[in-house]
């Protein structure tokens, strides 16, 4: 069911551009629902990785991606670094985005007020966001980012091999055939590289704030 009043953010970019934190930030404010598409790549990726099956198998990987329950995302699980290389493997997978796909329209087109951040959200889950934001920092800036956040937590991690490992993926994520990452023709590109979370917050607060007023217009 749609529910007739949507309004979706939709924010896209590549891995540690800062595009879950603003996506976090954003619907605090707005009270929006947050849906880290991301996730579900991840999650599908762990459940392959724990059952010791292989990542190449699309039948297979799509099993796992049309049993997936979106309210069980554990973000602090899912997080780790070879996870997220491993997701973007069966994100290539066509049978995969679809079945995901599916459940994360059906989260931005059910609920009133919603934002998802992914790769693909702005050019092919919600082509029709009234605002669509599309992240970026410099390679170097988000290596930084992703070797501070993990040293924080779990401990010791590699610069070079951090940056070697996004590196990689940005060419996987962009260079597939099915959903490649790009930024929509109508997206606001927010590059912030010089910029803290919270100037980046106010920079992504001002362009939605144009979109709902051109929305009550
Ligand atoms: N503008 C920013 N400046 C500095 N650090 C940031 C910024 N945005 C996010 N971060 C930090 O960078 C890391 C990656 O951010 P995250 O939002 O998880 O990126 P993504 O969702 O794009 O992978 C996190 O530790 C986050 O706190
Ligand atoms: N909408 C999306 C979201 C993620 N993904 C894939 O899932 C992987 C992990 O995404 P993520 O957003 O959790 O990664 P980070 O940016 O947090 O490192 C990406 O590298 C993509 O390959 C995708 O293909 N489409």
């Amino acid at each position: 069911m749609r529910v007739p009043d949507t309004f979706t953010i939709a924010i896209d970019g590549p891995a540690a551009s800062g595009k879950g934190t603003l996506a976090r930030r954003l619907a605090v404010h707005y009270g929006f629902h947050h849906l880290d598409t991301g996730l579900t790549y991840r999650a599908v990726a762990k459940a392959l990785l724990d059952r010791g099956l292989p990542l190449d198998d699309e039948e297979i990987a799509a099993g796992v991606a049309r049993n997936l329950d979106l309210r069980h995302l554990d973000r602090t699980v899912l997080a780790a670094h070879h996870v997220g290389e491993a997701a973007s493997k069966v994100a290539v997978m066509p049978a995969v985005r679809r079945a995901l796909v599916a459940a994360q329209r059906s989260f931005a087109q059910t609920l009133p007020g919603t934002v998802l951040d992914g790769r693909d959200i702005g050019t092919v889950v919600c082509p029709d966001a009234p605002v669509k934001l599309y992240v970026i920092a410099s390679p170097e800036a988000r290596a930084r980012r992703r070797h501070a956040e993990i040293e924080a937590g779990s401990g010791k991690a590699d610069f070079a091999e951090i940056l070697a490992d996004l590196t990689r993926r940005d060419a996987r994520d962009m260079g597939r055939t099915d959903s490649p990452l790009k930024p929509a023709d109508d997206a606001h590109l927010l590059d912030t590289t010089e910029m803290d979370i919270e100037a980046a917050f106010l920079a992504a607060k001002r362009l939605v704030d144009e979109a709902l007023a051109k929305r009550q217009a």
